[in-house]
């Protein structure tokens, strides 16, 4: 029986400087913050977010991130918030802050607000936090009732974050079409548990249409640290449209092979989540047989933002064939999606796909 299910944060903000406007929306939710973010986040906006926050009528209390979602990190936190009796848990930063502060907030039932200064990945606006091991091996995906209370993005900061992240958020807001489509052809279920809606599917779809309409001439303004009408559209591609578009309408290849390049030591662990993606999503697409043209249509983007294609760009150039197997055998794992791709695919199959992206990219003028 079909079960078509759309969830969202209940309020999304976004545009230049609206960080100024923090303590008026937190106020609605709780007076005693939690805020969270690393050394360098803190360090570029941690005064501003405090300000605004005293404007708002709310107190607040700073930890600092210690740089990994695990289940050490995220018991530490929330003790220290338990022991602080905050009653609202505030994120500033990138993906791993964000998903460590939802679970925070989740194990103390609090509502969090998330602020993202980098609009590098769509982790912002979903109810699932992706949890590593502290040495930053894929563990799982922890799963919560509900999405974020608040999502506060200011542009401007987002724009002066390195250029290299922002592009790497949009390469992960490709991904949410081409698994969308996946998820949906196969009849499988979506992050939130249930068939795509014509919402999650409409959103996917406009996340990929802005992002390779705008998503160049937006990465050009980055590099310059500049907001543009452009930026604006692909910020909130990045998050808000990839955000709704994956939780709704589903995961399916380009991250379970993400995923499986966790299971790899050496270089590639200084990839982002976005450049991994891109790749994985490249090897998606070999995996469905799409069109040459399409394929290279997508290569050549990812190229103009500088996005890895090849697997020297990867810094897997010289790896064993085992190892590209056991990639395929973790992004093959109970648990991950890429059973919405195809249930039928051996980590060889896999291993295949992966070399044949780099063989293909190679030709693509
Ligand atoms: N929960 C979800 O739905 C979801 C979705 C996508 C990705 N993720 C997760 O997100 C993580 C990746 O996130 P990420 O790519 O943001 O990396 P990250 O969180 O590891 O790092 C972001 C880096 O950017 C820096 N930074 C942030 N804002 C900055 C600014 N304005 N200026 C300069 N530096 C700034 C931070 O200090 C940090 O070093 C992965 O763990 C991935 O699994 C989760
Ligand atoms: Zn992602």
């Amino acid at each position: 029986m079909s079960r078509f299910i759309f969830s969202s944060p209940r309020k999304y903000v976004q545009g230049a400087g609206v960080i100024a406007e923090l303590g008026t929306y937190v106020a609605d939710l709780g007076k005693q913050a939690f805020l969270v973010a690393d050394e360098i986040v803190w360090g570029l906006i941690g005064q501003q977010a405090q300000q605004a926050l005293q404007q708002g009528g709310v107190e607040s209390h700073y930890q600092q991130f210690n740089g990994e979602a695990s289940s050490n990190e995220i018991s530490r936190l929330s003790q220290l918030a338990r022991e602080k009796g905050s009653n609202v848990i505030v994120g500033l930063g990138g993906g791993k802050t964000l998903d460590t502060v939802k679970a925070v907030a989740d194990e103390l039932a609090l509502p969090v607000v998330i602020v993202p200064t980098v609009a590098s990945t769509d982790a912002p606006c979903s109810a699932l936090s992706v949890i590593y091991s502290d040495t930053g091996v894929f563990e799982t995906y922890r799963f919560y009732s509900k999405n974020p209370d608040l999502v506060l993005v200011d542009t401007f900061v987002c724009a002066q974050a390195p250029v290299r992240l922002f592009a790497s958020g949009i390469a992960d807001g490709l991904a949410t079409y081409v698994e969308a489509q996946a998820v949906q052809r196969s009849h499988a279920k979506s992050m939130v548990n249930g068939d795509p809606t014509i919402a999650g599917m409409a959103i996917a779809r406009a996340c990929e249409e802005t992002l390779l309409t705008w998503g160049f001439s937006a990465y050009q303004a980055v590099a310059q640290k500049l907001v543009t009408p452009a930026v604006e559209a692909v910020v909130e591609a990045n998050t808000l449209l990839s955000g709704l578009g994956f939780e709704n309408a589903g995961l399916a290849g380009a991250h379970a092979i993400h995923n499986g390049f966790t299971a790899i030591d050496g270089d590639i662990h200084h990839l982002t989540h976005g450049e991994k993606v891109a790749y994985g999503t490249l090897t998606q697409m070999v995996l469905e047989q799409r069109p040459d043209e399409e394929i290279a249509r997508y290569i050549r983007f990812y190229r103009s933002i500088n996005m890895p294609t090849t697997l020297a760009e990867l810094h897997l150039e010289n790896e064993r064939w085992e190892n590209l197997v056991k990639i395929g055998e973790l992004a093959n794992s109970e648990g991950d999606t890429l059973k919405n791709l195809n249930p039928n695919l051996s980590a060889e199959t896999i291993a295949h796909a992966i070399r044949a992206v780099d063989a293909f990219s190679k030709t693509v003028k």
